[in-house]
């Protein structure tokens, strides 16, 4: 059969394996990093296939020209020493609960600080958003059969998450698992629907603790602690683009993902909501400015703003990717001669992309110059140094 069944970690002897993959793979065919022969549809003459590898139990839906150039990375990358983060607690900080109003959510089970990792949970299933016009309701369907069926448990963790529970006669069973669950990811420059398994149980908040991040090198989403989390709390995250305002987050969530959000913004007092809309109007408006006045050469007012900026995007729980926010103000604060500040931010935005493993080609090589900014830095604040040395022997 095409379906493996549970593999005993930690990698499955010979004789399991032959059993369970399909037999012409490891004569023939230069197949590495997929484990099954690839299950496809063929849509005008472009096909779309079922990509497994089971031992890494991940399955990726896509063209066999995408398979072969951005995601054939999967051989080498999901090895341990690629995804390390360094801030990850030895134990697992939450446990699955029943949350009113939402079926099931994440809480937590110690005290989290900020800029931990709470979890790395790598993809169990990649499949492209997009198909050409010909390709069928029920030919999707199949591919996302196999997907789920080709994983390492035979698909038992993907069946046991939540559904919508529309009617049962219009709905295939995985094709609502797999809308009510997935996140959209960029892989190769393409648009992908990831299940993550163990991300899939937390919530949305509009004004989360928590955030998502997704590396294309690891093919794994972090969920990272925006804020301290205290124990008991409950663990959000954001499903929604995090800039829009009350009416219009609670429109896109009910029409994108068919929920109505009980969240603790959304279930808060009018003037509650209205302040958070008034902050959120600011943080756009401070957003434009930053950049205006850089333009103009007004560094000092610049990074009033930019702080501005920070205060009230942690006060709406919207921080992202930090690293990307603090390298505006360390250029600014370099600019203006604050060069311990300067070394302050680089250096937080250092640690932003270090935390999240190696974070791909372009990371690496932020990464790279990140270190040609922090020696100058250091250069100067060694000058510096030196010259108040100098004044004080006078
Ligand atoms: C990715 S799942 C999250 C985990 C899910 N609650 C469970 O029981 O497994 C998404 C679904 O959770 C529910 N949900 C998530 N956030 C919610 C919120 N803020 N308010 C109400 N329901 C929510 C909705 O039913 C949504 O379709």
């Amino acid at each position: 059969s095409e379906i493996c069944t549970p593999y005993p970690p930690p990698y499955p002897t010979s004789q399991n394996l032959t059993t369970c993959l399909d037999s012409l793979i490891s004569s023939s065919t230069p197949l590495t990093p997929w484990t099954h022969l690839p299950h496809c549809i063929y849509a005008d003459q472009s096909p779309h296939c079922v990509y497994t590898n089971a031992f890494h139990s991940i399955s990726i839906i896509t063209t066999p020209d995408e398979a072969s150039t951005s995601l054939n990375l999967l051989s080498h990358s999901i090895n341990p020493p690629f995804f390390a983060p360094k801030k990850i607690y030895p134990i697992k900080p939450y446990k699955v609960v029943s949350i009113p109003g939402k079926g099931k959510g994440a809480v937590a089970t110690r005290r989290i600080q900020k800029g931990m990792a709470i979890l790395v949970d790598t993809a169990s299933i990649l499949a492209q958003a997009e198909y050409p016009a010909d390709v069928t309701r029920e030919e999707v369907q199949d591919l996302m059969g196999a997907a789920v069926g080709r994983l390492r448990d035979g698909g038992e963790g993907v069946r046991a998450l939540s559904r919508k529970g529309r009617s049962e006669e219009e709905d295939d069973e995985l094709e609502d698992i797999l809308l009510n669950n997935s996140f959209a990811v960029v892989l190769g420059g393409k648009n992908y629907m990831g299940l993550f398994v163990d991300v899939a149980r937390f919530n949305h908040d509009c004004r989360p603790n928590a955030f998502i991040h997704f590396s294309e090198t690891t093919f794994a989403m972090t969920i990272w602690a925006a804020k301290d989390i205290e124990e008991g709390e409950e663990i959000t995250i954001t499903y929604s683009a995090a800039g829009m305002l009350t009416e219009e987050r609670q429109q896109t969530l009910e029409k994108v993902w068919g929920f109505k959000c009980k969240c603790s913004l959304c279930t808060a007092s009018p003037s509650i909501q209205a302040k958070s809309d008034s902050n959120r109007k600011e943080i756009r408006h401070l957003q434009d400015q930053v950049g205006q006045l850089a333009q103009k050469g007004k560094y000092h007012e610049a990074l009033k703003s930019a702080e501005r900026m920070f205060e009230l995007i942690e006060t709406e729980g919207l921080t992202d990717q930090m690293g990307d926010m603090y390298e505006v103000p360390a250029r600014l604060y370099y600019l203006v001669g604050n060069l311990e500040k300067a070394l302050e931010y680089t250096l937080k935005v250092q640690n932003e992309l270090q935390g999240y493993g190696v974070p791909g080609k372009f990371g690496m090589e932020k990464l790279r110059m990140l270190d040609g900014f922090i020696k100058k830095i250091e250069r100067g604040l060694k000058r510096k140094r030196k010259a108040k040395e100098g004044r004080g022997k006078k």
